[in-house]
């Protein structure tokens, strides 16, 4: 049987958890997409999940946030056994293709999804204009969501995740077609959410993101092939990078 590199200790039980996944499987078909993954992440950290493209990252964030159903296994976030309905509120979620809608303007958007999000009045719009500022749209607000450019989307789709100052984000590619510098300010705000204490999730293809995170999970295939610090991976795989250890580790072996 194949077994995931852990490298890192194992938090459970040390540092109160997040996210606990427990041996999930999902299938579509006769295709497994993820195979019995076992994870946990600890409150307060960065986690980044790295992986080729079809490798199932975003089915495994979806199934942790329980968008998604799973075949065997089971979630727990927050403490909470997943999925749940409730739990809507207590994380932020960013998917891959952007859920706005066209014709309102970003801060009719950004109002409808914090209202879901049970903000209101002036607490509602002073986070708008935080979130805005952060992610660099607030003279943008006014026009519809259809005049924006793709990662003018992706922008507002990531005030929105953290609009309502979740315990969890997870975050689904967020800084594709994000300008370099914007892109380092969002890092940098990611940061300093973590040093307060929201966990966060990210799944990315960017090499120098992924050493930016406290740990990262290597996935392939629909397999946890690795988990650990960025340094403990590359450690692990005798690589100098993360993307030397990403391909060596998914060959099995050492580079
Ligand atoms: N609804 C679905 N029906 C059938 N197959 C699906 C469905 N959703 C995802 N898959 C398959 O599951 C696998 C994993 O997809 P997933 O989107 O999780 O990968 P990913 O690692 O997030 O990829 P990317 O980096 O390109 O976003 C892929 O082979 C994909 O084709």
């Amino acid at each position: 049987m194949e077994e995931t590199k852990v490298c890192s200790e194992d938090f459970i039980g040390q540092k109160a958890s997040a996210v606990i996944v427990q041996s999930i499987t999902r299938t579509y078909g006769d295709k497994t997409v993820l195979d019995r993954i076992t994870l946990s992440i600890p409150k307060g950290e960065l986690f980044g999940l790295l992986g080729p493209s079809g490798s199932g990252k975003t089915t495994l964030i979806r199934a942790i946030t329980g968008l998604e159903q799973t075949d065997s296994g089971t979630v727990t976030l927050l403490h909470e056994r997943m999925p749940q309905r409730s739990m809507l509120r207590r994380f932020g979620y960013m998917a891959q293709a952007d859920a706005l809608y066209n014709e309102l303007t970003g801060r009719q958007n950004m109002a409808f999804f914090g209202a879901l999000y049970g903000l209101q009045g002036k607490q509602l719009q002073a986070r708008i204009e935080d979130c805005a500022r952060l992610v660099d749209l607030s003279g943008d607000l006014a026009r519809a969501v259809r005049t924006y450019s793709g990662g003018m989307k992706r922008r507002l789709s990531l005030a929105i995740a953290l609009l309502h100052e979740p315990e969890l984000l997870v975050l689904d590619e967020p800084t594709v077609g994000i300008d370099p510098l914007l892109r380092r300010t969002i890092w940098q705000e990611l940061s300093g959410l973590r040093s307060s204490g929201t966990t966060i999730i990210v799944t990315t293809h960017v090499m120098d993101e992924a050493e930016k995170c406290d740990r990262l999970g290597l996935i392939q295939s629909g397999k946890l092939i690795a988990l650990g610090t960025p340094d403990e991976i590359k450690f692990s795989a005798g690589a100098a990078s993360i993307e030397e250890a990403f391909i060596a580790l998914g060959k099995g072996g050492r580079p």
